[in-house]
């Protein structure tokens, strides 16, 4: 059953149950395609050798050897030809094996023949010449911006996991740019046309995360007015992004992992199941693999998504990208056809010497700011405020020290109230000391007699003493907390995780 015209694509079947390889092949041929067919692994290494393929669709266990094994010499070859394996049902393992190894997709068996089609045109699209490939075209501008090492290996391997299905999981610190890492994912992929859909699972109460993800029929509930659709179906076709995948309660990562693996979901207060097609892309700053370790994330369903990952560098660790970043960054903030705003002297010597704990996003923030605060468009070190930079300089006696508010913050380094006023040493940049520009609160520094053999830690000490401070003057009203401190609810949220900050009991 195999054709031999090259008008249209041509796709390679290998599988040794010769009732299944007919209904493969039957249902490609009834979708316009060329279709050759191979019984073992050496009829397709043959075939492979003599024919240009558009899409190899491989059964995992052949009478010569494995599915797997083709899987891994294409990707070995450098050809560029999606691979996608059957796999037995409930082999999940073998899927994710399988795409581990550089498969571009699965299907299970039973074959769901929707399934089947819609792997068959994504994949068939990833041959068609994108972005800076055709001839004439602009190149793509890639969101991410810099031309560190870390960036250009970043935006390689992005641009490989584009051609794939396969799960990705991406781990970095807050604001290293993970939501657009994702989005880049998805924009240089097959499915670029469909939608992007980025969902915070911190932020959904968790009686309404069954409701959200898979929707509702109506009169599911009190209050179901109408149906609805939920997450998995709006972004059907697309990818889904699962932001803060750690904060996914328990039973719902049970109830997650079944819509991945079985790619079905039922809404609430329906009796059918439906079909979607939906990439998973999840991320989270905090260590997936503790929380598995400590009972608080499915081992299956971090299996699941864990396929792949892509880890973000914070920013410290790529300055060299500075230049680049705060010139997009300005840009974007005058806007079109406005005068970008320039950088004064020493201001990007200034910021390499910062840490960046929120990473980009606080780049974003510093600039934004200092662009309120600049003269005619140039911005000066001053207009900065940098903390790093206070505790660069060096400190005349610091304020004697006032005991700690909390317990749970005892071992941290101890800082003067709040409310006590400060005299800026003339030493440090206007704005960093006393109350700032727009009558900001800035606290006298704690005493740096001796120097932190440790900056990252120490700071962290320093910033946990005060988020713990606000918590605890606003009653761990957590919205009140991080309008004191001059930060976003959500910033707060993160840092109050990633510092291992709770709510004390009771
Ligand atoms: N390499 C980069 N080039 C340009 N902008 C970037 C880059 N990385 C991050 N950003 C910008 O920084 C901000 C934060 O990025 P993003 O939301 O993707 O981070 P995140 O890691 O998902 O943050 P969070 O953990 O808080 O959800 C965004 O405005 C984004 O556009």
């Amino acid at each position: 059953m195999s054709s031999t015209s090259r008008s249209s694509p041509r796709v390679l079947v290998v599988d040794d149950e010769d009732d299944l390889r007919d209904l493969l092949e039957i249902t490609l041929l009834k979708m316009g395609l060329d279709v050759d067919g191979a019984a073992d692994l050496a009829s397709a290494r043959a075939l492979l050798a003599a024919h240009d393929y558009d899409l190899v669709l491989t059964d995992m266990r052949l009478p010569d050897g494995l599915g797997l094994d083709l899987v891994r010499e294409i990707a070995a070859s450098g050809r560029i030809l999606p691979v996608a394996v059957v796999t037995a049902f409930g082999s999940a393992e073998n899927a994710v094996v399988a795409l581990k190894a550089g498969a571009f997709d699965y299907v299970t068996k039973p074959l769901q023949l929707d399934q089947l089609r819609q792997m068959v045109q994504s994949a068939l699209k990833l041959n068609v010449p994108a972005g800076p490939a055709v001839p004439g075209a602009e190149p793509v501008d890639s969101r991410l911006k810099g031309q560190s090492a870390a960036m250009q290996a970043l935006r390689a391997q992005i641009a490989r996991l584009a051609r794939s299905m396969a799960p990705i999981a991406i781990t970095g610190e807050s604001g290293s740019g993970k939501e657009l890492a994702a989005r880049e994912i998805h924009a240089q992929g097959a499915r670029a046309d469909k939608p992007f859909i980025a969902v915070n699972c911190g932020a959904i109460p968790e009686a309404l995360m069954e409701a959200e993800f898979f929707g509702y029929r109506k009169g599911a509930f009190t209050g179901a007015a109408d149906e609805r659709d939920g997450f998995f179906q709006a972004a059907n076709g697309g990818t889904l992004m699962l932001d803060e995948v750690a904060d996914l309660p328990l039973p719902m990562q049970v109830k997650l992992l079944r819509a991945i693996q079985e790619r079905r979901v039922r809404k609430i207060g329906a009796t059918a199941e439906e079909p979607v097609d939906v990439r998973i892309v999840s991320a989270t700053h905090q260590d997936l693999a503790r929380c598995v370790e400590q009972g608080r994330f499915r081992q299956d369903l971090f299996y699941r998504l864990n396929v792949i990952e892509l880890s973000l560098p914070p920013l410290r660790e790529r300055l060299d990208d500075l230049p680049v970043l705060t010139g997009a960054i300005l840009a974007r903030l005058t806007g079109a056809g406005g005068q970008p705003a320039t950088l004064g002297p020493g201001v990007l010597e200034a910021l390499r010497g910062y840490s960046f704990p929120g990473n980009v996003r606080e780049l974003e923030n510093i600039l934004e700011r200092a662009l309120a605060f600049s003269n005619d468009g140039v911005i000066g070190v001053a207009d900065l405020a940098l903390k790093g930079a206070r505790l660069a300089e060096p400190q005349a006696a610091a304020p004697a020290p006032a005991p700690a508010a909390s317990s749970a913050a005892s071992s941290a380094p101890v800082l003067t109230p709040v409310s006590t006023p400060v005299s800026a040493p003339a030493a440090v940049p206007p704005g960093a000391l006393g109350p700032g520009p727009a009558g900001e609160r800035m606290p006298p520094l704690p005493d740096l007699s001796v120097l932190p053999s440790n900056l990252p830690a120490y700071l962290e000490r320093v910033e946990r003493e005060i988020i713990v401070r606000a918590l605890d003057q606003t009653q761990y009203n957590r919205t009140q907390a991080a309008q004191l401190l001059g930060i976003s609810f959500r910033q707060l949220r993160y840092q109050m995780q990633k510092l291992g900050i709770q709510e004390p009991e009771g």
